[in-house]
């Protein structure tokens, strides 16, 4: 019933230089030294105690070139395109990922269940195109994460590039489109929450105070869930993502071995482009299993995001959010 992206164009633009961060490679040896002396692993991890002894452990002892890594990281999250690229040298390493995401926020997980991870495999899901279409995630959380972390294990044999199409971007196309702008910001959609949350529903415009929310299967679900109101939902998510569509620059990364991908997932969609097998293909078809990337998701974050509320105003988030807007005490679920 919605219009499924094409995945990765010609038009996505390469990330530039200046969202990339090295790491050398005594910084993240030392990183997965203390990982491995405090004993952590996914399911110590759930805990926010020992996200916190992490995080002290880090500041106290791994070095300078961290502490600098992660400001730098935070920096560029509060600036459009509100992304980050990091690569500690070496092969790639979920302590690393686990640090750089407690020095950013709080590791989430609100399914708090023995099957669920803070530090999650994303394969390729040829059962589900979510991924395939602008988005973002954990729409069928009651609050979604504000950052995302993508660290890449195997990169797709050919393609799998993985798009972010910031929130100026798509502000900017919706200049010409007021009415649908407003309606995209005052229309509350009845989200579906993920079953393992108690299906509950809670109501979220697409453009909210917060950010963005989402994705074209939570909107059918919502939708099929709730038909007198499924017409209008299917017309603004079809005009959303059409809009969306039309919408540049979005940049466009094949992920390396070993890269993490930071992004604001309130400011930003994003999206992966059809991963190829060696006898090539395209979307649905042929795709890869071997592709693996590890995923973490943030919330409150550990700083206060300087940039304005970008759904505020048309400025491209260059106004300060005022600090009280920006509480993370004051925020409700
Ligand atoms: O695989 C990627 O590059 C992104 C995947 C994604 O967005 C998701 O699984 O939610
Ligand atoms: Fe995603």
């Amino acid at each position: 019933m919605i219009p499924s992206a094409p995945g990765a164009g010609p038009a996505g633009e390469p990330l530039p230089a200046a969202v990339r961060t090295a790491l050398s490679e005594p910084t993240a040896a030392r990183v997965a030294d203390l990982w491995r002396e405090l004993g952590l692993d996914d399911a110590t991890l759930h805990d926010e105690d020992a996200q916190r002894g992490l995080r002290d452990a880090l500041a106290d002892r791994a070095g300078e070139e961290w502490r600098r890594a992660c400001a730098r990281v935070r920096r560029l999250l509060d600036t459009p395109p509100h992304v980050a690229l990091v690569r500690a040298a070496g092969p790639p390493s979920p302590p690393v990922l686990a640090a750089l995401s407690v020095c950013l926020g709080r590791l989430e997980d609100p399914y708090r269940r023995s099957w669920s991870r803070v530090m999650q495999e994303i394969v390729v899901d040829p059962g589900s195109d979510d991924a395939l279409a602008w988005h973002v995630d954990s729409p069928g959380w009651p609050r979604t994460n504000d950052l995302t972390c993508l660290l890449c294990v195997t990169p797709a044999a050919a393609g799998g590039r993985t798009e972010i199409l910031p929130w100026t971007a798509i502000a900017r196309e919706l200049r010409s489109a007021a009415e649908l702008r407003a309606e995209l910001a005052a229309r509350k959609i009845p989200w579906v929450l993920d079953e393992a949350l108690g299906s509950r529903v809670v109501h979220q415009p697409v453009i909210g105070p917060e950010g963005l929310r989402f994705m074209r299967g939570s909107l059918e679900r919502a939708a099929a869930a709730h038909p007198r109101d499924a017409p209008w939902i299917t017309s603004l998510c079809r005009r959303f993502a059409e809009v969306a569509e039309r919408a540049r620059p979005y940049l466009s990364h094949r992920l390396e071995e070993g890269e993490i991908l930071v992004f604001d997932n309130h400011r930003c969609l994003h999206r992966r482009g059809p991963v190829h097998t060696a006898e090539g293909a395209g979307e649905g078809a042929g795709e890869s299993a071997d592709r693996l990337l590890i995923r973490t998701r943030i919330g409150r974050p550990a700083w206060r995001r300087s940039v304005a509320a970008p759904f505020a105003d048309d400025s491209g988030g260059r106004r300060h959010r005022s600090d009280a807007a920006y509480s993370p005490e004051g925020r409700k679920e």
